[in-house]
C-alpha cells in the first residue's frame, strides 16, 4: 500500500519481511507535504520493539485484509496500544494520535471474511475514519487514505511546530533502511524505479 502510494504502481511480488522507512513528498491541496512512512513487517520480536516503533510515529494507518479475520482482530488491540503509548508520552499534542483504519483487498470478494458493516461498526466505536480499498485496483483509494491522515493531523493541530517532537535516534530505528522516493540522488544509491521487490533488497 505504501509503495502504491508513492510510486503509483502496484507491485505484487515482494519480500513480506521487508521493513522500510519511505521518505516521499506529495502534493495535497496545492501544498507540498513531506511524508516519512514506516512500513512495518509485523515481525517485532518483543513488545519493546513494537513500543519503540509506535513512539516513533505521529499518526497511524492500521491495515487489515478483508480476507483475513485474524488481521481484523488485531485492529482493536493496535488502536489501544497506540493510544496508550502516546497518551503516556506526549505533552502539548492531542491525547490520541490520528489513526485511519483500512480494510485492504476488497477486490477479493469471494475470499472475504470481514464484512463492511462489521468494520464500519468497529471504526465508529473507536472513532477513527475507515476506508475499504483495493491497493491492487486503485491508486486513488490509497492516496485518499494518506490524504485523510494528513487532514486529521491538521485538524488535531499535530502539524504546529509546538507539537514537533525530537526523535530519539534509537538503534532499532536506525537499523531500518530508508528510501528517498522522490529524489534522483538517493543516499544508498537506489531509486524506486524497480519492477519487483526482488530488485530492491535492503542492506
Ligand atoms: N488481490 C489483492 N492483493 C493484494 C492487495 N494488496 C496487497 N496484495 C497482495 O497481498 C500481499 C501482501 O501485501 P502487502 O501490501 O505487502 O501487505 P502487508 O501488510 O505487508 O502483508 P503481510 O506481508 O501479509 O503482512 C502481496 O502478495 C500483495 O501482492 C490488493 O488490494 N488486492
Amino acid at each position: 500500500m505504501t509503495v502504491r502510494f508513492i510510486t503509483k504502481r502496484f507491485i505484487g511480488e515482494y519480500d513480506p519481511t521487508l521493513e522500510t522507512i519511505y521518505r516521499h513528498t506529495g502534493v495535497i491541496d496545492g501544498e507540498f507535504v513531506h511524508f516519512e512512512i514506516l512500513d512495518t513487517a509485523g515481525q517485532e520480536e518483543d513488545s519493546l520493539q513494537i513500543e519503540e516503533k509506535i513512539k516513533w510515529g505521529d499518526s497511524f494507518v492500521i491495515v487489515y485484509s478483508v480476507t483475513d479475520r485474524c488481521s481484523f482482530d488485531e485492529v482493536m488491540r493496535l488502536c489501544f496500544l497506540i493510544n496508550h503509548i502516546h497518551s503516556a508520552n506526549k505533552k502539548g499534542a492531542p491525547e490520541h494520535p490520528p489513526i485511519v483504519i483500512v480494510g485492504n483487498k476488497k477486490d477479493l470478494q469471494f475470499d472475504r471474511m470481514v464484512s463492511t458493516d462489521e468494520a464500519e461498526k468497529l471504526s465508529k466505536a473507536l472513532k477513527h475514519p475507515y476506508f475499504e480499498i483495493s491497493t491492487r485496483d486503485s491508486y486513488e483509494e490509497t492516496t485518499k487514505v494518506f490524504n485523510t491522515l494528513y487532514c486529521e493531523m491538521q485538524r488535531q493541530g499535530c502539524l504546529s511546530p509546538a507539537t514537533f517532537k525530537k526523535r530519539n535516534a534509537s538503534k532499532l530505528m536506525e537499523k531500518i533502511p530508508k528510501i528517498y522516493a522522490n529524489s534522483t540522488l538517493i543516499a544508498n544509491g537506489r531509486s524506486l524505479s524497480f519492477n519487483s521487490f526482488r530488485d530492491f533488497i535492503p542492506e
